[in-house]
């Protein structure tokens, strides 16, 4: 590819991570892993216990300092923004173990990224009434319309879940990172969970999908990027990585 090729092609990337290397001490927790990321794209990122995932995803999303390598997002470079930053641009994350603010209700849980995300990217402040009614249009699309005013310790596992969901896309990111959102619910359950993230996917948002549960990686991955020991062993289409000889050995032959 030429110079001018590569560029035209980078510019086309949500997001372009290059040698993203981490160490903790002596122990390198990711050696230079690269991912590219298209608009829109469905990416499944799977790898054993401690191969790196939630390292990278700090790393992605501000939360930790790389020791190596460069992220750019949207064609530009967020390397020295914090979090909230990079939050802003659009670089969205939901965790695995939901952080809501315990005291108030899921529409004033919704509020805080909503007014922020809005006023971060220099749009017209919101006022009252257009906050509470794009709050309860993301509640009532993550099927929490019943239960505004309640508290977040009134809801079941898989509603803190949605919840969550809707506190991330409540910034509206261009790509959210979805770190291990079905872990723990039924069958039924992640299959709600599933739907939901593939009709936002649908709206044209790029997830980075990381997840143990192998059923649900294939149904909701375009492509699929193995970690092992903080290295990347494979990143390709699901079923050819899933029938490659050293991702089976190295993770799903466990
Ligand atoms: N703050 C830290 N200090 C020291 N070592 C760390 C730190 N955070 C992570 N590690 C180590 O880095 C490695 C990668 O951990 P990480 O949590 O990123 O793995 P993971 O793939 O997300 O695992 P899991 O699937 O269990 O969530 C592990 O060996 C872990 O012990």
């Amino acid at each position: 590819m030429t110079v001018e090729a590569s560029a035209a092609a980078a510019n086309d990337l949500i997001l372009d991570a290059r040698g993203i290397t981490k160490r903790f001490g002596g122990f390198v927790a990711l050696n230079k892993i690269d991912l590219a990321v298209r608009p829109g794209e469905r990416v499944g990122l799977i790898g054993p216990n401690g191969s790196g995932k939630s390292t990278f995803t700090n790393c992605l999303c501000g939360a930790l300092q790389t020791d190596g390598g460069s992220i750019a997002f949207a064609g530009r470079n967020i390397d020295k923004l914090s979090s909230y930053q990079r939050a802003r641009l659009g670089l969205g994350r939901s965790f695995q173990l939901p952080r809501p603010f315990h005291s108030l209700s899921l529409l004033d849980n919704l509020r805080i990224p909503l007014v922020y995300a809005v006023n971060a990217r220099g749009g017209a402040h919101l006022t009252e009434q257009q906050i509470r009614a794009r709050g309860t249009d993301l509640l009532g699309e993550f099927g929490l319309g019943g239960k505004l005013h309640r508290l977040p310790g009134d809801l079941t596992q898989v509603e803190m879940r949605k919840l969550e969901l809707a506190r991330a896309m409540a910034t509206d990111p261009t790509l959210l990172v979805s770190d291990e959102a079905l872990a723990g619910l039924s069958h039924s359950e992640v299959d709600e969970i599933l739907s939901l993230l593939l009709a936002l996917n649908k709206r044209g948002v790029a997830v980075i999908f990381i997840e143990h549960i192998m059923r649900a990686v294939m149904a909701f991955s375009e492509r699929l990027v193995v970690l092992v020991a903080g290295e990347k062993i494979a990143d390709g289409a699901p079923k050819d990585v899933i029938a490659d000889q050293r991702v089976i050995g190295a993770y799903l032959g466990q």
